[in-house]
């Protein structure tokens, strides 16, 4: 089963009702939400008050995908807003294990993130805590970025990690995703699909969607 989460950061900004409505009707399966800092990550994007007025119009899982130095001072905020899955970059802190313990304990599922430069394997103690890890296939910060083809060696990693030790957390995949590329990553494992640009720049999202699914 795959799974698609349009990132809404690739969406038109004037119109973010509309695009919202248009991710529930294209059949998508959650909301992905991109926080960046300006610090963590060279871009900034939304915040937690952003995240509370998309939650009283959607029905839709929200993927909210923290981009943050400190992600810590920030996670039950974010919980209380309406996040329903929050993840967190293994680079932002010493203290993984900790910060998916908070994530729990605010009632979220939990997540792990890894840029393309951090190897899977620096997981390897957590990955038996994580509802799901989000492997970055660009470098964090920007949509419209070109897939990183080096990134699936971390993704058959986690899957093979996954299958030997009987877990059941989802691998998502975030950056440069198109039908070709999806083909790849979930020949590789992945069985999530961020999609900014493809979603949201595609005339016909359903058909997109579908595509995507069946990849
Ligand atoms: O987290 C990020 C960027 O940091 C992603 O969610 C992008 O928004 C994906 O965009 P596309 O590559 O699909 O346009």
């Amino acid at each position: 089963m795959i799974y698609i989460a349009p990132s809404l950061l690739a969406a038109n900004y004037m119109r973010l009702e509309e695009e919202i409505q248009s991710v529930e009707q294209s059949g998508a399966d959650y909301l992905h939400l991109d926080i960046m800092d300006g610090h963590f990550v060279p871009n900034l994007s939304f915040g937690y008050d952003m995240l509370a007025q998309i939650k009283k119009i959607t029905s839709l899982p929200i993927d909210v995908h923290l981009m943050l130095s400190q992600p810590e001072n920030y996670i039950e905020k974010f919980a209380q807003s309406g996040a329903d899955i929050i993840s967190v970059h293994v680079e932002s802190s010493p203290h993984i294990h900790r910060l998916i313990q908070q994530i729990k304990q605010c009632g979220c599922l939990a997540g792990v993130v890894l840029t393309p430069g951090t190897p899977a394997h620096h997981l390897d103690t957590v990955l038996s805590e994580v509802d799901l890890v989000l492997q970055m296939t660009v470098n964090p910060g920007f949509g419209g970025q070109s897939f990183i083809n080096e990134t699936l060696i971390n993704i058959q990693y986690l899957a093979e990690w996954k299958k030997q030790h009987n877990l059941n957390y989802l691998i998502e995949v975030d950056g440069g995703i198109n039908v070709e590329t999806a083909q790849i990553c979930k020949a590789a494992g992945a069985n999530v699909l961020v999609a900014g640009t493809t979603f949201f720049k595609s005339h016909d999202r359903a058909n997109i969607v579908s595509r995507l699914k069946a990849i």
